[in-house]
């Protein structure tokens, strides 16, 4: 699949042939550095404009070593961008650690993910078909 894409911070598109794990990462594209205070949350931009294809999305995710060694994770993961969006990707940064966290230009702060998504067409009925679960859910079957 080609995808259309304005690069504004150049940073470096991986090739088809190198992209054989799933995420492509994101790049802050800032002017300035941005500090996060704990608890904090602000939009990051990356300098990526994209045109997908209908029927394809991009999911915004976190880096798991952001997350792990700093607490800093993308708040509304995974972020999505739509086929019909022509702004500038952005990633919602959280910083969830009791220490403040600076975003500096080209750090790499969250990875991109190309999915394909269905398109369903929405049957209202009175009725929904049974299952063993029924209406079963959230930990209703313990943890054990
Ligand atoms: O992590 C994200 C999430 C969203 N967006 C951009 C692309 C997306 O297409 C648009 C709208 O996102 P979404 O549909 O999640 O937001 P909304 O709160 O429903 O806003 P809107 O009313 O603009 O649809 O914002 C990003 O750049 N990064």
């Amino acid at each position: 699949m080609q995808i259309k894409i304005i690069n504004k911070s150049n940073q470096a598109l991986p090739s088809y042939e190198t992209l054989a794990s799933a995420g492509m990462d994101l790049r802050a594209h800032i002017s300035e550095s941005i500090t996060l205070k704990p608890m904090e949350r602000k939009i990051v931009p990356t300098g990526l404009f994209l045109e997908l294809p209908v029927g394809i999305e991009a999911q915004v995710r976190p880096r798991s070593g952001l997350a792990a060694k700093k607490g800093v994770t993308v708040l509304n993961a995974p972020g999505t961008v739509d086929a019909d969006y022509r702004g500038e990707v952005g990633v919602i940064l959280v910083n969830l650690s009791t220490e403040d966290f600076v975003v500096e230009n080209g750090e790499r702060i969250a990875q991109l993910v190309i999915a394909k998504h269905e398109r369903a067409q929405w049957l209202e009925v009175d009725t929904l078909s049974e299952t063993d679960r029924g209406t079963g859910g959230f930990g209703s079957t313990g943890v054990k």
